[in-house]
């Protein structure tokens, strides 16, 4: 069976056991806490092409979602040498892309002059993430901390939400929001950095409107039989939450999900974290949501700025690819294991991203002092 709307979760090429045990940064989230060999072995299987597996399609979703399984993660971590193993991997992990906080004066001496602009995933960056997707609350002071840095930077919040659920969430002025993994971008009329005739709203999958309403309202229908299966319309694209389903029922909810898209070919399927995404097909997603904004805040071609992303989603790598392919800024990943990333530095929970722009802000108010400082001497 070919189907041309399904993206092969994760399609990397197949990894040799030998190059695993050469490149630690090349593992799946989480990683297989098997050890060894056979943690060569399940990563090697983990990338292998859906088509490659005896089932075809659906079960290499489900070999994708089961990779990111804390049951499996914790039945194999009763595996002393496995847990060795993982402790070598993440510092070599680690080593590759290093902590933002252990690394903060040596980032903000390379901004010095320049003019940062933050992005900030939502969910897993700014909330921690939870059984319910509506619960999914941010604490007080992080919403203090995000208004402080907004207070110095243009900051934009890109999520893979709908945008007004995601200003529920965050219920901060002043801030730019881009919703549906970018598809639905506000640029307000007046901010602070741009003074625009009139505000501006980014819609280019406006026309998958109809057709995204559809299909929510399918997949309700085919998943309400799967205990624990929430379906989040999201405007522009649409989640099936797997994270409360058994695993047994997995494969059945994926051929599910699979048995509506197959209807809709200019729709496409990627998987974040225990989430099945829906989205059309068209070329456009967090990186390019981050270039636009950037274009809207008049930093198109400016040479002196330093956009900073942090993320922690497979959706936030487009975002960190920008950068990295512009040789501007740089992508911060979040996460608490070893993960193939474009990203340059990482923070491993929502307290430590807290944590980094906290700092940021206080270094941006010590600079302010010593100009000020200096004016009078
Ligand atoms: O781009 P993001 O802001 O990171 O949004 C991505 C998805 O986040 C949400 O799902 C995730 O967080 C939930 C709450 O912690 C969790 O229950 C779920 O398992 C995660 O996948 C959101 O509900 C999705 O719609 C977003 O697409």
């Amino acid at each position: 069976m070919t189907n041309q709307n399904v993206v092969v979760p994760e399609a990397m090429p197949t990894i040799t056991v030998a190059a695993v045990a050469n490149s630690p940064s090349l593992l799946p989230y989480p990683p297989p806490r098997s050890g060894g060999a056979s943690a060569a072995a399940a990563i090697r299987k983990k990338y292998l092409s859906p088509v490659e597996l005896n089932g075809g399609w659906a079960n290499g979703w489900v070999e994708s979602m089961k990779a990111s399984s804390p049951t499996h993660a914790k039945a194999a971590a009763a595996l002393a040498p496995a847990l060795e193993y993982e402790q070598k991997e993440l510092s070599a992990w680690t080593m590759r892309y290093p902590s933002a906080l252990g690394k903060f004066e040596q980032i903000m001496s390379s901004t010095v002059g320049k003019q940062i602009v933050m992005f900030l995933d939502y969910d897993g960056t700014l909330s921690p993430i939870v059984d319910d997707p509506d619960s999914a609350f941010m604490t007080d002071a992080m919403r203090a901390a995000v208004k402080e840095v907004a207070r110095y930077f243009p900051t934009a919040i890109v999520s893979g939400r709908c945008r007004s659920k995601v200003f529920d969430f965050v219920k901060l002025s002043g801030l730019y929001y881009a919703g549906s993994h970018g598809m639905d971008i506000k640029v307000p009329k007046k901010t602070k950095y741009t003074k625009k005739k009139r505000a501006v709203l980014f819609q280019p999958a406006s026309e998958f409107l109809p057709m995204i309403n559809e299909v929510h309202k399918a997949l309700l229908e085919k998943t309400k039989s799967f205990e624990g299966a929430k379906v989040e319309n999201n405007k522009f694209c649409v989640s099936v939450h797997f994270r409360c389903v058994v695993e047994e029922s997995w494969k059945e909810l994926v051929d599910e999900v699979l048995s509506v898209l197959k209807e809709y070919p200019k729709l496409r399927m990627t998987q974040g974290r225990k989430v099945l995404e829906i989205r059309p097909t068209i070329k456009w997603d967090k990186g390019k949501a981050l270039e636009f904004l950037l274009e809207s805040l008049g930093f198109a071609n400016c040479k002196d700025v330093v956009p900073v992303y942090i993320g922690d989603d497979r959706t936030d790598e487009d975002a960190f690819k920008v950068l990295r392919d512009r040789g501007q800024g740089f992508g911060i990943l979040v996460s608490k294991f070893p993960k193939e990333t474009n990203a340059a530095y990482s923070l491993r929970e929502p307290a430590e991203v807290m944590e980094f722009l906290l700092r940021l802000v206080e270094w941006k108010r010590s600079l302010s002092l010593k100009a000020c400082t200096r004016a009078f001497l």
